[in-house]
């Protein structure tokens, strides 16, 4: 995967000091009383955040927190209890800033958490205006959302595009290389429960699912629809009634390749969505005009469980009922008993996914837990997500534009082992100028950063490709003489072009 890494970044020195917008996936399950019910993806985004500190960056934080009305925030939109898990992980405060779009005051070595970016105008449709202004609060945009990377918005999309540099966070980085490994060579039978309440994204996925999986267990809203599909009465449930076409294709994959998608035969269903709500249990033939499916019913939650224990990869994202209430949480509990009870590889994945796995216990029989719940669906379907497509964009010009011209360095050096020698030296030296030519300039000490540039400029053009010295010629020759406010952009244009190149060079020295 060709993108800039952070830690790579950390480790070159090029952080210090500088403005690092982290976009993390934070969106976690809450109770009514806002309380977080299950924490793993605020614990995932911690050695992130760690790591930007670490470097002695300043660091904003920020993610979405459920599906908020843009330009209205509500007190059960705010990240306010997302920062105080964070600040109790960290052992720090985290200050939460309101209306930052326009501007954030922090300084290396603080942190701050940048209230929920989904009440932002223009953050869902990644409006260009927006993008630039979130561009420009940092020197170094962090893409660590594994969860939203398959959603193209401002956070996630925008200001990948127009950031002076845009770079993969640890956990997304981890997660999308943890998923590729384990669903290179999936041991059959492939099942994958799809489940819980994002109908409308989960099933356009479905299609393409139908392809690759062997059984498709359908569950929550999905399951719903794929009952009006197969002309049963769903009451007022949950579902896209919209989307029973869909729906009746999948089935109709599934059919061709000889499997297919088990519709409930039994379900679970109250009068209202309460916790308190009397839950009958019925058969899917009887649901009346006013009654809502909350579950699946004992006997098909017997019949899956049966098909997940013959199972050799089991794929999870989404309760099958609403298991935050005891009396709809059975056809939950047995899958995830199924589940951990079966001898399969499991992969499981999605903010309330997690809190069902936590609810039962099953961490330690899960094979590989990921923040994802959507993303790591569409990365099953074989989807490059917007992430990665934007990050392997932005990691481009650096690997074009700051290049090692090695035939070149050859000639000049007479051997490779010539120019082997001289790249390890240099390695060395730009290690350390680059982060000395920046803090040079923020402390507005042009003829230091001179100095650095004109040694820069004296020994690239033996390995580096004409572009890139002759930019670093011009970048030297104007800071003879003007004030840092001309120097300052040019560098900044200049400084992912020759951290790119330090990359290439240290996969050259370092290869046999
Ligand atoms: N039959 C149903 N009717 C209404 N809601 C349901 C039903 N079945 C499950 N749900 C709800 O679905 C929610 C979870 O769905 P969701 O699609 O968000 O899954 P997830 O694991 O969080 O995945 P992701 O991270 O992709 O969102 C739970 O809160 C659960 O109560
Ligand atoms: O819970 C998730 O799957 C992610 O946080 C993405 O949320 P979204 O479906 O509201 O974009």
């Amino acid at each position: 995967m060709n993108v800039i890494r952070f830690s790579d970044l950390c480790a070159n020195g090029q952080v210090a000091g500088k403005r690092v917008f982290i976009r993390a996936d934070l969106n976690v399950p809450q109770d009514k009383e806002g309380h977080i019910t299950e924490d793993t993806r605020i614990r995932a985004s911690v050695p992130c955040i760690q790591m930007a500190l670490a470097a002695g960056a300043a660091v904003m934080v920020t993610s979405h927190l459920g599906r908020p009305t843009e330009g209205e925030f509500k007190p059960e939109d705010s990240l306010a209890p997302v920062a105080q898990r964070l600040g109790e992980l960290l052992g720090r405060e985290v200050p939460v800033i309101a209306n930052w779009v326009d501007g954030v005051e922090v300084q290396p070595g603080q942190l701050v958490m940048l209230e929920n970016c989904r009440v932002n105008v223009g953050e869902k449709k990644n409006k260009e205006e927006l993008a630039r202004k979130l561009a420009a609060l940092c020197d170094i945009f962090v893409h660590d959302a594994f969860g939203t990377a398959h959603r193209a918005e401002g956070t996630t999309y925008g200001i990948a595009q127009y950031a002076p540099i845009a770079c993969a966070g640890p956990l997304l980085a981890a997660e999308i290389d943890a998923i590729n490994k384990a669903l290179a060579n999936p041991k059959r039978p492939l099942v994958a429960i799809v489940a819980g309440s994002k109908v409308s994204t989960k099933l356009s996925i479905l299609q393409a699912l139908a392809k690759n999986v062997d059984n498709l267990i359908v569950g929550g809203g999905i399951a719903n629809t794929f009952m009006l599909a197969a002309g049963l009465k769903i009451g007022k449930s949950l579902a896209e009634p919209s989307l029973v076409g869909e729906a009746t294709a999948v089935i109709e994959a599934m059919k061709a390749r000889g499997a297919d998608v088990p519709i409930p035969t039994d379900v679970v269903t109250a009068k209202t969505f309460a916790a308190d709500a009397v839950a009958t249990v019925k058969a899917a033939t009887d649901v009346a005009d006013d009654d809502l499916i909350l579950d699946i019913g004992p006997q098909t939650a017997a019949k899956l469980a049966e098909q997940l224990k013959a199972a050799g990869t089991i794929v999870w994202n989404g309760p099958v009922g609403v298991f935050e209430f005891a009396a709809f949480e059975n056809g939950t509990k047995v899958i995830a008993q199924a589940i951990a009870e079966s001898s399969a590889f499991s992969i499981a994945g999605g903010g309330d996914t997690l809190a069902a796995i936590a609810k039962y216990g099953i961490e330690k029989d899960i094979g590989y837990i990921s923040t994802g719940g959507g993303a790591f669906l569409e990365v099953l379907e074989g989807k490059t997500l917007p992430a990665f497509e934007i990050l392997q964009r932005r990691a481009q010009p650096v690997a074009v534009a700051a290049s090692l011209d090695t035939a070149r360095g050859i000639g000049m050096m007479g051997s490779d082992a010539g120019l082997r020698s001289i790249l390890k030296t240099v390695l060395e030296s730009m290690t350390g100028d680059l982060p000395a030519i920046s803090a040079a300039l923020d402390k507005a000490d042009v003829p230091s950063a001179n100095r650095l540039l004109h040694a820069m400029k004296g020994y690239l053009p033996i390995f580096a490709v004409d572009a890139l010295s002759e930019e670093v010629a011009h970048v030297e020759w104007v800071s003879k003489t003007e004030p840092v406010e001309t120097v300052a952009p040019l560098y900044a244009a200049l400084a992912p072009k020759l951290a790119g190149l330090l990359v290439e060079i240290r996969t050259y020295v370092t290869s046999s």
